[in-house]
């Protein structure tokens, strides 16, 4: 009894503070409406979405928790609010790389939160083609793996697209066989992507030694035709395309590496302004002399701006043997990067700035 009532004091207070949230995120979204009139009136109506603000807001947020909600979740949480008062200005369409319950999916959510519209596209290019042709605002599409590099289809759009890239997003992967066999002994062919074959490769060498291994576009595409097919396939893909496919998950977490990371990248066709922790991505190519690439990283060593990736790709159009992707720490706004990168393009024979970007917050 004395215990009914104290239960019942302690939800009286959680009902009160239920109440002002709610006020409050009513409040929220008609300010986040007035910030959309503004953009209206400012000429900017096509798009309300600012991720250099976005991560401003969540950093802030993560900065000053004191507890007991952990960081991670209050910027969690966050992220819903701004993806709900985000839709409350104007329902964004983000194309990803499908079909549903692939891990670009996940990283969507995890980028844009809940309330966005998210379309399911077949391939890579096809993701670039949405928002090129204004079918959707922005995409996602994977960049690069932990264990298994890069995923050279994305890099290689950018060499001919003008998409710029507008956000990173990572997500720890964890593989699952999904089937309908009764046993492991049953299964003779493993469908799935074949970075995802890659990835699992030693397990399926210890765990399935005699199967026949095929490379499909998608983990989620090999779990949707496993889900037509007889016990013997088994598909690898996340865990959640077994709910989507209705598929028995066989066995989990069967990558190799247990720290096994994808990096997504956002794409769109506008800039993003800085937000104080950004990134930038170049496209470069080198005067074809010795030297020639050392001479290129000298002004970013110089002036001190940190280079965390370099990738070099054929350059498709004959004139450069070579391309590289190169990963910067700054924005293009920033006075030091600014300079450095005029340096470097007279050093080269094609230069773009294929974005800067915020640095992935969660
Ligand atoms: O500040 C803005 O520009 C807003 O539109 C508001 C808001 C937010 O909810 O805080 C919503 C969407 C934008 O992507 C960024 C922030």
């Amino acid at each position: 009894m004395k215990e009914q009532k104290a239960l019942q004091q302690i939800r009286q207070q959680i009902d009160d503070i239920d109440l002002h949230i709610q006020q409050l995120l009513n409040k929220r979204t008609a300010l986040a409406q007035e910030v959309a009139k503004v953009k209206i009136e400012n000429g900017e109506s096509t798009n309300f979405y600012r991720p250099d603000r976005e991560a401003m807001v969540l950093r802030t947020l993560m900065e000053r928790n004191e507890g007991p909600l952990a960081a991670q979740e209050v910027a969690r949480l966050f992220r819903e609010i701004m993806s709900a008062c985000l839709a409350a200005e104007q329902p964004l369409q983000v194309a990803y790389l499908g079909p549903e319950g692939s891990f670009t999916q996940a990283a969507a959510q995890k980028h844009f939160g809940g309330s966005v519209e998210l379309q399911s596209v077949s391939t890579i290019a096809n993701v670039f083609r949405a928002v090129e042709t204004e079918h959707a605002c922005y995409g996602v599409v994977p960049v690069e793996n932990s264990s298994e590099g890069v995923i050279s289809h994305t890099l290689d759009r950018f060499i001919t697209s003008p998409l710029k890239i507008n956000g990173e997003v990572t997500l720890p992967i964890h593989h699952y066989l999904l089937g309908k066999a009764a046993s492991l002994q049953d299964i003779t062919h493993v469908y799935a992507h074949p970075q995802a074959l890659a990835q699992c490769r030693q397990w399926l060498g210890d765990q399935l030694p005699q199967v026949e291994l095929i490379p499909l576009d998608s983990n989620s595409e090999a779990a949707k035709r496993v889900a037509t097919m007889g016990a013997s396939a088994a598909a690898i893909a996340a865990s959640n395309a077994a709910e989507i496919y209705g598929l028995q998950v066989l066995a989990n977490n069967i990558e190799d590496e247990s720290d096994n990371t994808t990096r997504f990248l956002v794409i769109g066709a506008k800039d993003v302004g800085p937000s104080g922790v950004d990134k930038t991505a170049l496209l470069v190519a080198t005067k074809n002399k010795s030297g020639a690439l050392q001479n290129l990283l000298k002004p970013l060593a110089e002036s001190g701006i940190s280079m965390t990736r370099i990738e070099s790709r054929p350059s498709r159009k004959g004139i450069w043997e070579y391309v590289f992707f190169i990963d910067i720490e700054g924005h293009i706004d920033e006075q030091p990067v600014a300079e450095a990168l005029e340096r470097l393009e007279q050093e080269s024979s094609m230069f773009r700035i294929l974005g800067s970007y915020p640095k992935a917050v969660l």
